[in-house]
């Protein structure tokens, strides 16, 4: 299987070089200044235990032709639009594998490209990339759950599965990956909220009065969204979620509130506000999603 993966960051770094490291044929389509390191300085990895260099296939947009069976997308949601154009060469044929944290990228690629060609990806790990152009995985988490959302492609699916089984990383097949995908939105965009909105990590939030019970609101908040449109998130998963939400001494954050530390561009609307519009939708009450998406939007706007 021949697969293309749009960019070398945090998710597509990491779980690319896994699955080079594991014999899989990758070649990363990068923009000039990312290809022109990875060319130069090849793909370096840091993870908690080891730092490793591959030297992988890349190309760029102009470079690019039709001959991958899966296309991974792992660039940031603002970015997914310049990410259609630049794969354009390349998007006629093959199934396209979003990895993108949210839903509402799903909808944009059902639309462009069908949904017999859109198979669902959600990746579980806390990676960055370094000043000097490193991947860096910042804790031991590094789980990729995949599945079909179609028949057409369930056998490219599982086959990809098939692969991911033999790469260092923890995989799952999700038999339902669109619940998957809003159970970990669920946990995300109430990561994402409350340690932006207080600025600290799970452990800080907890150890604050009412800080427990401000982040079990939160969740709760996000997970009717989720079930007025259909994705009960199942009371097992709330509460293993709710678990590593409210952990006193948890150094656990979201990476949007790095992104907003570091002064980098967030994924707000994706992850917040995307919410909030299918709760608005259904006559779900959010009042804390929107304080949070409110507050997003006033650090952004600050320039
Ligand atoms: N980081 C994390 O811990 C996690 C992130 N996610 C999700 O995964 C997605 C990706 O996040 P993350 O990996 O952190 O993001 P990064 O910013 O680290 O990486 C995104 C990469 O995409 C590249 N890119 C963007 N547009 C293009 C383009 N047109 N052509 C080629 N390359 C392009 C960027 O390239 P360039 O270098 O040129 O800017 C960048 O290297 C997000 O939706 C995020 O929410 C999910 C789980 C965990
Ligand atoms: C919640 C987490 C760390 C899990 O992968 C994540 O996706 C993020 O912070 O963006």
């Amino acid at each position: 299987m021949k697969i293309l993966i749009l960019g070398a960051g945090g998710v597509g770094g990491y779980f690319g070089a896994r699955l080079i490291q594991a014999g899989a044929d990758v070649t990363y389509l990068l923009r000039d200044k990312r290809h022109q390191i990875i060319q130069s300085e090849g793909l370096v990895v840091e993870t908690p235990n080891e730092t490793f260099t591959l030297h992988p296939k890349s190309v760029t947009r102009d470079q690019l032709k039709p001959e991958y069976d899966l296309i991974v997308l792992a660039p940031k949601a603002y970015d997914l639009d310049d990410a259609l154009d630049s794969v354009s060469a390349a998007s006629s044929r093959g199934v396209i594998l979003p990895v993108l944290n949210g839903l509402s990228h799903i909808a944009k690629l059902d639309e462009k490209f069908g949904r017999a060609r859109v198979m669902g990806g959600v990746a579980h790990i806390a990676a960055t990339v370094t000043s000097s152009g490193s991947v860096k995985q910042l804790t031991e988490l590094h789980a990729l759950t995949v599945g079909h959302r179609d028949p057409a492609h369930e056998a490219l699916a599982r086959e990809f599965s098939a692969l991911c089984q033999q790469a260092a990383f923890d995989h799952t097949y999700s038999e339902n990956i669109e619940q998957s995908l809003w159970d970990k939105w669920v946990f995300l965009a109430t990561l994402a909220g409350m340690t932006t909105l207080c600025r600290g990590h799970v452990g800080k939030i907890s150890d604050a009065p009412w800080g427990k019970e401000t982040m079990t609101s939160f969740y709760a908040e996000s997970c009717a969204i989720a079930q007025a449109n259909g994705f009960p998130t199942k009371e097992s998963a709330q509460q293993k979620a709710l678990a590593m939400l409210t952990k006193s001494g948890s150094s656990f954050a979201a990476s949007m509130l790095r992104d907003l530390t570091q002064g980098h561009q967030t994924e707000h609307e994706h992850i917040l506000g995307a919410m909030i519009d299918y709760g608005v939708k259904k006559g779900v009450p959010c009042p804390l999603l929107k304080a949070a998406h409110t507050h997003m939007v006033v650090e952004q706007n600050k320039g």
